[in-house]
């Protein structure tokens, strides 16, 4: 299997003019557009050398049966493969949606392994204009899967030449302007969208509609977490203990990318210490350092949390007022920071806006009064 992605392309090429300038900092859901279309001219990425691979990617599971945890994703897809490796036909388009951190990409490469095809990676935003999907779609080979992350963000244009690519593999396009203008219809080869979103409400209905598959990734239990974490130790020849193992999980967020990021602190840790496995007692110093707490809330959750406590008595407190008083952005707090404090009860979106439970107060330390009787955990329960 090849991974062809914006991240595997060789030198880029300089600006055009009219090109947006490329990002220097840029996290990879930023990249420049115009590196995406582009056929690698060097090997693909899974022929790289080592040093070449993101460390990321030498952590990710390469088949179904290593991917941990998802138990009702694998099966589904399981079937999905199977009976389209059966038929001899490409699977079926997938939307894959959940916070981030918790194993889209690295699923989507692993459908690309078992379906033994290659995978193509790009973002939403990079499609800006038809030409950059139009590249994309044309060279896929029968059977490949193509990756769009972040599919909430497509631009309309984009959006409206999938539709036709997806359900009859032809793709539409529009030459001239005007009166002289003429559309073409180009025969594709069978192919399967992958996207990936943190916000399946985002996407349009009929963008939606055309996914056979759509599946949630849930959080990962500690259980779960602590078999990722005593992989990727493994991965990294880092000695570790099961307790220490599954204290790392523990404060993960039910998240593996935290898992594997708080691993690498622990492990920085017990190297300068020179203490030896990570064990239960050294992986809490560490990650207390780090100021990651027993429940996996960092600095900024905490501070949410208190400044809804303190300042708005708990709440409810709209998202935007809630991003200005605490000067974070208000996708980052939807998106990064409200699923998981709302799957440990800590807070709720209510019609009104988010209130924080008393769990979160006594979780930080403040007195139950500290918020109103109202926001009394089995009352919200029912709303
Ligand atoms: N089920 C799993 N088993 C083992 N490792 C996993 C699993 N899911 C994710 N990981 C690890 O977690 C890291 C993050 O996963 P991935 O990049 O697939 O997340 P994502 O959902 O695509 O995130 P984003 O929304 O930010 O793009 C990867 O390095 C991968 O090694
Ligand atoms: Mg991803």
């Amino acid at each position: 299997m090849a991974i062809i992605s914006s991240k595997s392309s060789p030198e880029p090429k300089p600006p055009k003019k009219g090109d947006a300038p490329l990002e220097t900092t840029a996290a990879p859901k930023q990249s420049a557009p115009e590196s995406l279309v582009r056929e690698p001219k060097t090997p693909p990425q899974n022929d790289a050398t080592p040093a070449a691979v993101p460390v990321e990617d030498g952590l990710r599971p390469q088949k179904l049966a290593d991917y941990i945890g998802q138990k009702s994703l694998k099966e589904v897809l399981d079937i999905a493969i199977r009976a389209a490796q059966s038929r001899k036909e490409p699977l079926d388009h997938l939307l894959l949606y959940g916070p981030p951190g918790l194993g889209k990409t690295t699923m989507a490469l692993i459908l690309a392994q078992e379906m033994q095809v290659d995978c193509k990676i790009t973002t939403a935003p990079a499609l800006e204009r038809p030409r950059d999907i139009a590249g994309l779609l044309v060279n896929l080979k029968p059977g490949d899967i193509l990756f769009i992350d972040e599919i909430h963000r497509l631009p309309r244009v984009t959006e409206e030449i999938l539709y036709p690519a997806m359900e009859d593999s032809r793709l539409d396009i529009t030459i001239g302007k005007g009166q002289s203008a003429r559309t073409r219809s180009i025969p594709l080869h069978p192919f399967t969208l992958v996207g990936a979103t943190t916000r399946v409400g985002a996407l349009t209905s009929p963008l939606r509609d055309r996914f056979g598959l759509i599946q949630r990734l849930r959080f990962y239990e500690v259980d779960e977490l602590t078999k990722i974490v005593q992989r990727t130790a493994q991965v990294l020849s880092t000695p570790i203990q099961p307790d220490g193992a599954e204290e790392i999980a523990r404060r993960s967020r039910g998240t593996p990318r935290i898992a594997n990021r708080l691993l690498k602190r622990v492990r920085d840790y017990v190297e300068v210490k020179q203490s030896g496995d990570i064990d239960e007692a050294i992986a809490a110093e560490a990650l207390e350092l780090f100021n990651v707490d027993p429940c996996g809330l960092d600095w900024t959750d905490r501070r949410l949390l208190s400044v809804m406590i303190e300042n708005f008595n708990g709440g409810p407190v709209g998202l935007d007022t809630m991003a200005a008083a605490t000067g974070e952005d208000a996708q980052t707090i939807e998106e990064v920071y409200e699923p998981y404090l709302m799957q440990l009860g800590y807070l709720q979106r209510t019609p009104r806006g988010r209130v924080v439970t008393r769990a979160a107060c006594r979780h930080l330390g403040y007195e139950d009064s500290a918020v109103p009787d109202f926001h009394g955990e089995q009352q919200l329960s029912i709303m």
